[in-house]
This record gives structure tokens, C-alpha cells and sequence, in this order.
């Protein structure tokens, strides 16, 4: 096929629409799209990476959309060879609806073969759904299944740590009510009793056409992953997102979904000895259930990446350090950032 780019105009007349790349590869509008939600730490990048390994095996063109709480992304350094766009300081809801417009009309300038939207861990995918509804984005965006991830491990707990917060408990109540397949996540760190408990909790909120499938580390099959279960999809919900506001009004207030649900961000690392972090992490307040960042260890030159989940530690070994620094992300509800930074600079830095 010799190389040629056929133009098209779509649907308002704005611009113009490649629709062939590059030689043998005929990238088409719409583009499929789908979109992993759930809560922090529920497992949204594991099932992520396995998608961008099977496409990649595939010689499919990916197209990644990153949301993050903070204003800095510590994983965006596993996606570095992808279309990846970076949705920073806020989640994909009305505080940042504009940016992630600019960022479909750039896949709709450059198509993809599949776009992956992971939302933050406190995002209502809802609101994905409403922008890719949009009359503006209808034609060019296929929406195939929204895949939710429900943390079993802690699925039971974070009833009784936001029985005061009723946005919170709507929230990881709308991350799976939204849900066109629901990846039940986890399993290995609970009981099978408690993993019963769990399943028919979360059956009674959704249809029963939706599949809830059990998981460990996201191991479903890709074909399940990428099955199209858009019709499936619940969408009674979609005109009015979860802060209240209709699709179409202009929205100006903050987003109160998540509003106690804080990242605290610590930079300039010292090199740390790997028992002592462990013990600092696992020893911080419980409201701080999330940690993510790069850190150095004493006596060794590789950056490690970290999550912390679950009351989990795990390292991973960093490949393209690229520009990378040391940066530590604890995120938590209601969490007091001074005490963290001053039980930090106790341990690590010794001021006292
Ligand atoms: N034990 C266990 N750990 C898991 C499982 N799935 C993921 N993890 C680990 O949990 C941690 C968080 O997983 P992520 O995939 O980063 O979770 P996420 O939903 O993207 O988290 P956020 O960035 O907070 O939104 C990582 O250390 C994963 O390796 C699982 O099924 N079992």
C-alpha cells in the first residue's frame, strides 16, 4: 500500500480528520474506548499495563489517557513509549471537563486503534462517559465497556471508614453502579467467606447482565477485558454527573466527591534504608491508605518504583530512569499533611 492520508470533515465542520496514517496501517474514527475505574489502589494500572503489553503484541496503535489527584504522575514512566496524555491536578470531572476535551480532539486529530481512559481513584467515570456522549465526540469515540475495579481487600473496611462520608460511599457506590464489567479484585488477600459476602453486596447494585468477575492482580483474559459490552453499559444515570450538575451547565464549584481525599506530596528523598520505610509507611495514621512514588535505597544505585496499598509495600525495579527523581505521594481521607511531613522529617531527615 503506498503511503497516502485521506482527509474527512467531521461532523461540525471544524477541522480536518486523518483517517489513513501511515503505510498499511488504516487508522479509522471512531476510536474504541475504554475506561478503567475504581477506587485507589483497587489495581486500575495492573489491568492497564497487561491491556498496553496485549495491544502492543498485537501491533496495535494505544492511545492513553492518565488522570491524577496531585499534580505529578509517578507512573507515567511505564507508558512512555504510548500516545499517553496526562490529566494532572484534579480528576476528569467538571474541574477538568476542558482538558480532557483538548486531549479527544488530539486523538481525534491523530486516531488510535484503542483508547485506555484510567480515571484517578476517586473519579466518577460517569463523567468520562458524559464527555464521550457528547454531541461533539459521539461520532468520533466508540465507548466498548467501562471496566471497574473493586478492591476486595478493602471493600468491607471503607464502608465503615466513610460511614461518615456519604460523598465518598456514593463515589465507590457509582464506580460500579457505571460499570459495564466489574473485575472483583484482590481475591488473593481475602477469605473465600468474606469474598462471598463481598460478590453479593456488589451484585445487588448492578444489573445482572453485568459479569462480576473474581481476580488477583487483574488476571482476567484480554479477550473478556476488550469484549464491547457497550449496550450493557448503565447509562440512566449519565445526564446528571455526581456533584449534581447537568451535562451542559458550565459548572464552577469543586468537586465534592472526593473533597477529603488529599495527596500530600514529599520531594528532595534522601536515600533510605528499605526496613525503616516499610515500618514509616505501615506506621502512618490509617486514614493514609494509598502511597506511590520513586525512591533510592542505601548501598544500591536503582530507583525503585513503590505502592503502597493495602498495607502493602511492593518495588519495583525502574528501567528508563529518564529525568526521574525520588518523590514520595501518600493520599488519605481527611489526612493532616503537617504530621505526615513532621513524622517524615523525624525519620529520615532527623530534625526534630
Ligand atoms: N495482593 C495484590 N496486590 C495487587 C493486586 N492487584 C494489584 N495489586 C497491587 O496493588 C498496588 C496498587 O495497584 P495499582 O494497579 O497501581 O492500583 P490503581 O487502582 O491504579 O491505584 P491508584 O493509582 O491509587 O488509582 C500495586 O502494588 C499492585 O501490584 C491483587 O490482586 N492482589
Amino acid at each position: 500500500m503506498s503511503k497516502c492520508i485521506i482527509y474527512v470533515y467531521n461532523r461540525n465542520d471544524s477541522y480536518l480528520i486523518p483517517i489513513m496514517k501511515s503505510e498499511g496501517f488504516v487508522l479509522k474514527l471512531p476510536i474504541n474506548v475504554y475506561i478503567i475505574s475504581g477506587f485507589l489502589g483497587s489495581g486500575k494500572t495492573t489491568v492497564l499495563k497487561k491491556l498496553v503489553e496485549e495491544c502492543n503484541t498485537r501491533g496495535q496503535k494505544l492511545g492513553i489517557i492518565l488522570n491524577e489527584l496531585g499534580d505529578t504522575n509517578v507512573e507515567n514512566h511505564l507508558f512512555d513509549k504510548e500516545q499517553m496524555y496526562e490529566l494532572l491536578n484534579g480528576c476528569i470531572c467538571c474541574s477538568i471537563q476542558e482538558d480532557l476535551k483538548t486531549t479527544l480532539d488530539q486523538f481525534v486529530k491523530n486516531p488510535v486503534d484503542i483508547l485506555l481512559i484510567e480515571g484517578t481513584g476517586v473519579a466518577n467515570p460517569n463523567e468520562i462517559i458524559e464527555a464521550l456522549s457528547s454531541p461533539l465526540y459521539i461520532d468520533q469515540f466508540n465507548l466498548q465497556s467501562v471496566i471497574s475495579l473493586v478492591d476486595a481487600s478493602n471493600y468491607l473496611d471503607y464502608q465503615s471508614i466513610f460511614s461518615s462520608s456519604k460523598e465518598v460511599r456514593t463515589l465507590l457506590k457509582e464506580q460500579i453502579t457505571s460499570a459495564s464489567f466489574i473485575i472483583l479484585n484482590k481475591t488473593d488477600l481475602v477469605s473465600e467467606k468474606k469474598l462471598d459476602k463481598i460478590h453479593t453486596q456488589i451484585k445487588k447494585l448492578v444489573h445482572e447482565e453485568i459479569p462480576i468477575v473474581s481476580a488477583s492482580y487483574g488476571d482476567v483474559s484480554v479477550a473478556e477485558l476488550l469484549t464491547e459490552r457497550v449496550r450493557t453499559i448503565n447509562l440512566t444515570d449519565k445526564q446528571v454527573s455526581a456533584c449534581g450538575c447537568s451535562v451542559d451547565s458550565s459548572c464552577s464549584h469543586d468537586h465534592v466527591n472526593h473533597a477529603a481525599i488529599k495527596a500530600v506530596k514529599l520531594e528532595d528523598i534522601p536515600l533510605f534504608d528499605k526496613k525503616v520505610f516499610e515500618k514509616w509507611l505501615k506506621g502512618l495514621p490509617e486514614n493514609v491508605f494509598r502511597g506511590k512514588g520513586i525512591v533510592q535505597f542505601h548501598k544500591d544505585s536503582n530507583l525503585y518504583s513503590f505502592q503502597y496499598a493495602s498495607k502493602k509495600l511492593a518495588l519495583e525495579e525502574v528501567k528508563s530512569k529518564n529525568g526521574l527523581k525520588p518523590i514520595i505521594i501518600l493520599i488519605g481521607n481527611g489526612i493532616n499533611s503537617d504530621a505526615i511531613k513532621e513524622s517524615y522529617e523525624q525519620t529520615f531527615l532527623h530534625l526534630t
